[in-house]
């Protein structure tokens, strides 16, 4: 593999030490960076960078050049909550909403998270590996270089071992680091509506083991949500994902104040992602934790509920990232370019704090910033060079655009 070379870069972003692998506070806030840069990549990872007032004379003999030509060099994104296989679009939904129809009038009209289960249930292993495959490539181009997948469309044994199957198809064939999160408990099926104990022993005994036993999930997730999993059946299932060592990272505090957090929290969650709504005993329970925010504010967006109050968890010492939530229901989008500029308009992040929840952060909330999510000697040199820029904060500034130009991954250009 021949070594890459970016030179002319205007700013190189996000130089953070490789010991640093969570920000939170006032270091969100801390972006460092190199005006006039160079960066060396070698066998996929960083190797070099520095000045273009002090370039290397002993530059490996292959050696491929690209100058940026004045424009920003930035980690990849990381995007740490993505439910990126589906069967299909749900655009009928999206006229409803547009009729005024709220997301929990939707589900109970058979729509919602039921209406994506029945179609999944009828697609083939390998239709799904391509439609998701191909939206993991339009991510790509907007700059994501890791991703976590979540199962959850399923809800049957068959089903929920598909599409995680389809997840692992996806880390083996992709250049990018690939987490699969077990989100059977997304909503109840119908068949189980008035028997949640049968759906929930379901999960225990038949779905849990076999997953472990393939290896086929990094994560257990749970939708903590009033009418949809109560505390106590999320505390239950995450005790069992624990002794099949599966971390949580859950769904909490979507639509309302559901305890999601502190059970999250009690269980060592990875990251509590959502939390539009919010109340003072989430946040004092997070603060207390290790435990990541994850907000996702294109799914506010979309469906016209609250925006996370990041500032207040910011201020509370809690670290921060920002993902997509790539869904057919909440979120058909998975521009991580357009959720940082959400960041900042609606969530009242700097620039720099944004950056930093969907690079480091991100990449945190997948328990990957050893090796991803800032510019550090040593990292896979999971990249984007964006156009000239006038400053940083015209990334996010020019919102709804992307200003990447070239992405390179595993140090070379995609
Ligand atoms: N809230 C739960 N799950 C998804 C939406 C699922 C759907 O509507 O299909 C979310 O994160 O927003
Ligand atoms: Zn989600």
């Amino acid at each position: 593999m021949s070594a890459l070379l970016i030179t002319d870069i205007g700013l190189l972003v996000g130089i953070h030490p490789k010991n640093v692998l969570v920000l939170k506070g006032s270091a969100m806030g801390a972006l460092p960076a190199v005006n006039n840069a160079w960066i060396l990549c070698e066998s996929g990872l960083i190797t070099r960078f520095g000045s273009m007032d002090n370039i290397p004379t002993d530059l490996p003999t292959s050696l491929t050049s690209v100058s940026a030509n004045g424009g920003y060099v930035f980690p990849s994104w990381c995007d740490s909550h993505t439910h990126i296989v589906f069967a299909s679009s749900r655009e009928e939904e999206f006229e409803m909403k547009i009729q005024g129809k709220s997301y929990e009038e939707i589900a109970a009209a058979g729509g919602g998270i039921l209406n994506s289960a029945h179609k999944l249930q009828k697609v083939s292993e390998d239709s799904l590996f391509e439609s998701a495959s191909m939206r993991l490539n339009d991510m790509i181009k907007l700059g994501t270089g890791a991703v976590e997948i979540k199962s959850g469309y399923g809800l049957t044994v068959d089903s929920e071992l598909k599409m995680l199957r389809v997840i692992k198809r996806i880390k083996e064939a992709f250049k990018i680091p690939v987490k699969a999160s077990f989100l059977a408990a997304h909503t109840y099926p119908e068949n189980y509506k008035n028997d949640h104990n049968a759906y929930i022993q379901l999960i225990v005994d038949k779905m849990l083991p076999q997953i472990a036993d393939e290896g086929l999930a990094d994560y257990m997730d749970v939708f903590c949500e009033k009418g949809f999993f109560s505390v106590d059946e999320t505390d239950k299932l995450l005790d069992v994902a624990a002794k099949y060592g599966l971390p949580p990272k859950i769904h909490a505090n979507q639509l309302s104040i559901s305890g999601g957090v502190q059970v999250g929290v009690k269980h060592n969650a990875v990251s509590v992602d959502h939390l539009e709504v919010t109340d003072k005993e989430a946040v004092r329970c997070l603060s207390k934790s290790n435990t990541i925010a994850t907000l996702l504010p294109s799914c506010s967006l979309f469906l016209g509920i609250p925006f996370a109050n990041a500032r207040n968890l910011i201020d509370a010492d809690i670290p921060v990232a920002l993902a997509s939530d790539f869904n057919p229901g909440s979120t058909p989008s998975g521009n991580m370019n357009l959720v940082v500029s959400l960041g900042c308009i609606k969530l009242k992040m700097l620039p720099e704090e944004a950056i930093n929840a969907a690079t480091l952060n991100g990449a945190a909330a997948i328990q990957l910033s050893d090796i991803t999510g800032s510019i550090a000697i040593g990292k896979k040199a999971n990249l984007f060079i964006t156009r000239p820029m006038s400053s940083l904060a015209y990334l996010p500034y020019s919102f709804g655009q992307s200003q990447i130009e070239k992405v390179v991954l595993n140090g070379e250009i995609y």
